[in-house]
C-alpha cells in the first residue's frame, strides 16, 4: 500500500458522465438565502409548540411558497464546481445530504485544506439530527464522516464511492454547538484509497472512521 495521494488519472469531469454542472459563484444570494430560512424552518417546525391556529396559517403560507417555486428544477446529480484561486476545481452534488449548498437538510459542511494537509471544517448540528436526548444522531454523525472521508479522496483528485466505513463513537455529540471535522487519505491501493476522519467537540474525538473509497474509473479508464 502506498500513502501516495497523487492521483495517476485526470480529475473525472462531470459532463463527461453526462451530468449538468453549475458554478458555485453562480448560485443567487437569494437562493442561498432561502436554503438558509429553510433550514431554520425545520428546525423550528420539529420543535415548536405553537397552537392550532398558527399551525395551520403556517402550513398554508409553506404551501403557497412551495407552490411558487414549483418549476423548473435543477436535474438530480447536477453536479456544482467549486474553483480554488490557484485554479484548481473541485465537484460536488449540488443537493448532497451533507454539504451540498442547495440542500436545506444539509448541515452544511464545508471543507478546506489545512496547512498540515488535512480537509478540516467546522459545523453544527441543530436538533433536526437528534438521536438520544441532546445528542446527534449516530447515523448522522457517520453521514458526516462518511462526506468528510469522500471528500478527502475527492480533494486528493481520486473521487471514489464508499464501499467500506467502519464509525466508532468515542462520546456523546451534542447538538446546536460547533464541531471540528477533519479528514486525509492514508493509502492507496490500485482503485482503493484508504481515509480516515474525526468529528471533535471542545478538541476530544467524540467519533472516528475509516473507510475504504473505490475509484470512479474515468471513460476509457483501465483502472489499474
Ligand atoms: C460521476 C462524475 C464524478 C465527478 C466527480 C465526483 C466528485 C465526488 C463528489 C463529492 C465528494 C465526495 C463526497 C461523497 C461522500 C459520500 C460517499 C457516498 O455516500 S458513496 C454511496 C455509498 N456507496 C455506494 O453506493 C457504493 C456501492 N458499491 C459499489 O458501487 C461497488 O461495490 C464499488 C464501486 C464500491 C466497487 O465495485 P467495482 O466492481 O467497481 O470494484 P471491485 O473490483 O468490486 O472493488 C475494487 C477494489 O475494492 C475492494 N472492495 C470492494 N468492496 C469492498 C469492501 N466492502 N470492503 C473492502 N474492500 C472492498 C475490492 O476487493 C477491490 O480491491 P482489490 O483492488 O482487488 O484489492
Amino acid at each position: 500500500m502506498t500513502v501516495d495521494a497523487h492521483p495517476d488519472t485526470e480529475i473525472p469531469d462531470p459532463r463527461d458522465f453526462g451530468l449538468a454542472v453549475v458554478a458555485e459563484e453562480d448560485l443567487s444570494d437569494e437562493a442561498l438565502a432561502l436554503v438558509q430560512e429553510v433550514r431554520a424552518l425545520v428546525d423550528t417546525v420539529a420543535h415548536t409548540r405553537a397552537g392550532a391556529d398558527d399551525l395551520a396559517a403556517a402550513r398554508a403560507a409553506v404551501a403557497e411558497a412551495r407552490a411558487r417555486l414549483d418549476g423548473p428544477r435543477h436535474d438530480v446529480g447536477t453536479m456544482v464546481r467549486h474553483s480554488f484561486p490557484d485554479g484548481r476545481v473541485e465537484w460536488g452534488t449540488l443537493t448532497n445530504a451533507v454539504a451540498g449548498p442547495t440542500n436545506p437538510l444539509a448541515m452544511p459542511l464545508r471543507l478546506e485544506r489545512a496547512e498540515d494537509g488535512d480537509l478540516r471544517g467546522t459545523t453544527v448540528l441543530n436538533g433536526v439530527y437528534q438521536g438520544p436526548p441532546g445528542l446527534v444522531h449516530g447515523g448522522w454523525l457517520a453521514a458526516v464522516l462518511d462526506q468528510a472521508l469522500g471528500s478527502a479522496a475527492n480533494a486528493a483528485g481520486m473521487p471514489g464511492l464508499t464501499a467500506n466505513l467502519d464509525v466508532n463513537y468515542r462520546r456523546p455529540t451534542p447538538l446546536n454547538t460547533p464541531v471540528e471535522v477533519s479528514a486525509r487519505v492514508t493509502g492507496t491501493e490500485r482503485r482503493k484509497v484508504f481515509v480516515a476522519a474525526e468529528i471533535r467537540h471542545n478538541g476530544e474525538v467524540t467519533a472516528e472512521g475509516t473507510a475504504i473509497m473505490v475509484r470512479i474509473g474515468l471513460p476509457g479508464d483501465s483502472g489499474s
